[in-house]
């Protein structure tokens, strides 16, 4: 038997759930009036259940029923889903003081970040403030700082591809993995003995990764659970056990920085660049160490899957491949790896980067937006709190700009001359919206589109990359929509392709530049 007290209690819960039941099925039916129209989901559920895999593909779908922007119900929590170039430019460009929040990862961002994810935060003073440093760090002009090491990652590449051609994929996950420890740990470049490094900085961001996906933890749905003590939960005492493990381990990679700075060792990257300027950013020793962890887990892997989504547009259009090898012959010539110098009288191969990010797009939903303020738009209601996801994948394949978008065709962003042109709006130029949009844009766009340009030459310029043949001697044509849905990255399946080099003075080429670059340099952190 149930003593009175307990009745009571369970009276007064069930009473608080029906309450929560029927103000969630009030509101969603109010909002519905306004909102967007959508598709229609199930009563409390909404369209919960209709977030699967490869979402990118069903929200295309909706797009062509419901038009350039619709809306869903996750269970009580509004969204909407912008499909087009003007409807993203219009309210998270062109009203970005509504729409530059994130939705609160309470595991991700809270927990195991200790609330200093740059890409998670919502808007508040501490993202100004990082951002503000990144901005100073990656984007623009300062660029310019970190292409003498990227002409050497892309030839340190061009030699690995070289020495083992099968494992190409495997090269751009190490080789994006080196630029970026080197731009923001000033590193000379990383070899095997980094390993370690590199994995637990891809494991950080794997745990990142796992704990934003919506349904692995409770604490997401019901908020209040964050104040359980720890010893009652055991997901909040891993949570910080690893925010205190990762901590240390930034706080050891930016304070070997430190110690480089005060010596002949010290080459220019974005951690000196914080310590520099300490007093103006005005972050601690922990934020600033976050700062600069973060950007490896944001830079390294996107650019990766880039290249691998590259890798099959040559072998799916060789005659890209050989019009941009003309160019790059006319250009450069056979003698010597291309370099920066090059590059405006290359825009064949910017348009070649373009079109791989429009193509097959790496980020399908980019990541998304919050808006902190009620709206309308068109004569709908968008309320504050609403999630803001950008159809990504639909704009890149808008057929009213691009009527061929199943088609890799670089062409599409040059002129009659063979010049770059700017002829998609609201893209500030970029002829895609891969980066995202607004204030929460990638901040490292100039960098990625920087390495993209310098990797994708060299590789050009050394290399044909055909079909591979299989065992019984025929040519194997990859799938270009076998793709792999790994939540915010959508990279191809892995295929196997033949890549050698374009002609046996390559590899003298190769070699005779990789080996002036002086040594890998290890520091005490790379054990870590
Ligand atoms: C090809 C490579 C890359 C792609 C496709 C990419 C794409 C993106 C996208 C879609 C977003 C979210 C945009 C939005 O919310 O509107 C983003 C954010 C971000 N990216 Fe990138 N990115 C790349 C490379 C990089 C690199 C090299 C860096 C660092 C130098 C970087 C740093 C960041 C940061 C810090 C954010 C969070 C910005 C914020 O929330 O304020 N990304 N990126």
């Amino acid at each position: 038997m149930l003593s009175q007290q307990t009745c009571i209690f369970i009276a007064v819960l069930l009473g608080a759930a029906l309450f929560k039941v029927s103000h969630t099925l009030i509101k969603a039916a109010r909002l519905r009036k306004i909102m967007p129209p959508g598709p229609p989901g199930l009563p409390l559920l909404g369209n919960y259940l209709d977030m699967k895999s490869f979402l990118w593909l069903q929200l295309t779908k909706w797009k062509e029923q419901y038009g350039p922007i619709f809306s869903l119900n996750l269970a009580g929590q509004p969204v909407v889903v912008v499909n087009d170039f003007t409807t993203a430019a219009d309210l998270l460009d062109r009203r970005s003081n509504i729409y530059s929040s994130r939705p609160r990862f309470i595991m991700a961002n809270e927990v195991l970040a200790g609330g200093l994810s740059i890409g998670l935060q919502p808007y508040n003073d501490m993202w100004r403030r990082m951002r503000r440093a990144s901005h100073e760090g990656f984007a623009g002009r300062s660029t310019a700082l970190y292409q003498p090491l990227q002409e050497k990652e892309s030839a340190l590449l061009a030699l690995r591809i070289l020495d083992d051609p099968e494992e190409w994929s495997h090269h751009f996950k190490r080789s994006a993995a080196s630029t970026m420890l080197c731009a923001i740990y000033g590193w000379l470049s990383i070899g095997t003995e980094a390993d370690s490094i590199v994995n637990r900085i891809n494991e950080h961001m794997e745990r990142t990764f796992q704990a934003s996906l919506p349904g692995n933890f409770l604490v997401e749905s019901f908020p209040s659970m964050l104040h359980l003590p720890s010893w009652m939960a055991k997901w909040k005492r891993e949570g910080l056990n690893w925010h205190r493990k990762d901590t240390e381990m930034f706080r050891r990679l930016i304070n070997d920085v430190k110690a480089d700075m005060q010596s002949d060792d010290y080459s220019p990257c974005f951690a000196g660049m914080l310590l520099e300027n300490d007093n103006k950013h005005a972050f601690n020793p922990t934020e600033s160490a976050w700062l600069a962890g973060t950007m490896f887990g944001a830079g390294a892997e996107t650019t990766a899957a880039v290249l691998d989504i590259f890798v099959l547009a040559m072998v799916l259009y060789p005659d890209v491949m050989r019009k941009a090898q003309a160019h790059i012959d006319a250009i450069v010539g056979r003698d010597r790896l291309p370099s920066f110098s090059d590059r405006e009288s290359l825009p064949y191969i910017d348009a070649i980067v373009k079109e791989t990010h429009r193509w097959r797009t790496v980020g399908p939903l980019a990541m998304p937006h919050f808006s902190t303020e009620d709206d309308w738009y068109k004569g709908y209601f968008i309320p504050k709190g609403t999630i803001v996801f950008m159809n990504v994948w639909a704009m890149n394949r808008d057929p009213t700009y691009f009527p061929d978008f199943d088609e890799f065709r670089p062409e599409r962003y040059l002129g009659a001359s063979g010049e770059l042109v700017d002829l998609i709006p609201d893209t500030h130029g970029q002829g895609h919206m891969t980066y995202g949009c607004g204030r929460r844009g990638c901040v490292g766009k100039d960098l990625a589109n920087q390495a993209l340009f310098m990797d994708i030459a060299t590789i050009l310029w050394a290399f044909n990359i055909e079909k591979a043949q299989n065992s019984q001697g025929d040519l194997v044509t990859p799938s270009s929509d076998d793709i792999l849905d790994e939540g915010v990255l959508a990279r191809p399946a892995p295929f196997k392709c033949s890549i050698t080099p374009r002609s046996s003075e390559v590899s003298t080429s190769i070699h005779s530049i990789t080996d002036t670059y002086a040594s890998v340099k290890t520091t005490h952190s790379v054990n870590t």
